[in-house]
């Protein structure tokens, strides 16, 4: 059973009013109280998360796991800020995600939450350098170049630069697209099922590269999947199940 208050604990009883100054401390990466999500028409909306509670402090790496439709890709989305909640409070690295407006959301992202999908979402018509230093210079970072080539260096891929998507494995165009996920040095990292595309072996190899590039840049990772081996290596394992937290158990 999930118990909002243990989680919130570190928050004071004052934590209703006081979510911008707990997070501004550097010490808690997503706060979310109530965060409810329906989506639709208004006359048909679906209520697809029913009120999250959720607490993730800096650098924790967090499974999420959930059967399939339970909502897990909708409250990824909803945390790193693609998608709006429909209601509840969600801060996320300092920032209210529910107060900013668009341009305001874009900016808060920029740089800070990186995101890796099932489906690598490479840029096809560009290199593996190019799709890097894209993230990079849209991050507004200085040496885009330099960077990219050290980023693919460190997923294995230094021999690779110039390559386009379609002359890439499927495991190569993951190790790019955690490249560009990381490049930007984003204190929070989003991983949807990374691994669902791949056979078993790449796939553990890509979960080895993003667990070794997370720790090696400190970044919060929360990471869906169905595999509970993974899951046990995490140091929390969030269940959902219809749209709320069914049990949250730190390891
Ligand atoms: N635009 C939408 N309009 C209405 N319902 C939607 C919309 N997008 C998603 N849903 C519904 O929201 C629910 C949650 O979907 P979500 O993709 O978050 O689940 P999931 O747990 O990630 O599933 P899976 O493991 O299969 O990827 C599903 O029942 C889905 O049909």
């Amino acid at each position: 059973m999930f118990h909002p208050s243990k989680h919130l604990a570190a928050a004071g009883p004052h934590h209703h009013t006081d979510i911008v100054t707990q997070t501004a401390n550097g010490k808690t990466a997503i706060l979310a109280q109530g965060l409810t999500l329906s989506l639709g028409s208004a006359a048909e909306a679906t209520s697809i998360l029913k009120g999250i509670d959720l607490s993730v402090p800096q650098g924790q790496v967090v499974a999420l796991l959930g059967p399939s439709g339970s909502g897990k890709s909708s409250l990824m989305a909803v945390l790193s800020g693609l998608e709006r909640a429909s209601g509840g409070q969600l801060n996320v690295g300092g920032a209210d995600f529910m107060g900013l407006s668009e341009d305001g959301l874009a900016l808060a992202r920029r740089g800070r939450i990186g995101v890796v999908l099932q489906a690598f979402h490479l840029l096809p018509t560009m290199s593996a350098l190019d799709n890097v230093m894209t993230a990079l210079e849209l991050a507004g970072i200085p040496d885009a170049e330099a960077r990219a080539q050290e980023e693919l260096e460190a997923v294995g891929l230094g021999h690779r630069l110039h390559h386009y998507p379609s002359q890439l494995s499927g495991g190569e165009q993951q190790r790019v697209a955690i490249a560009r996920a990381l490049a930007p040095r984003p204190a929070l990292l989003f991983a949807d099922e990374p691994t669902g595309n791949l056979d078993t072996a790449t796939g553990e190899a890509i979960i080895e590269l993003i667990l070794a590039r997370r720790a090696e840049t400190g970044a919060t990772l929360l990471i869906i999947t169905h595999d509970e081996a993974l899951a046990r290596r995490a140091q929390r394992i969030l269940r959902i199940a219809d749209g709320r937290i069914a049990s949250d158990i730190v390891q």
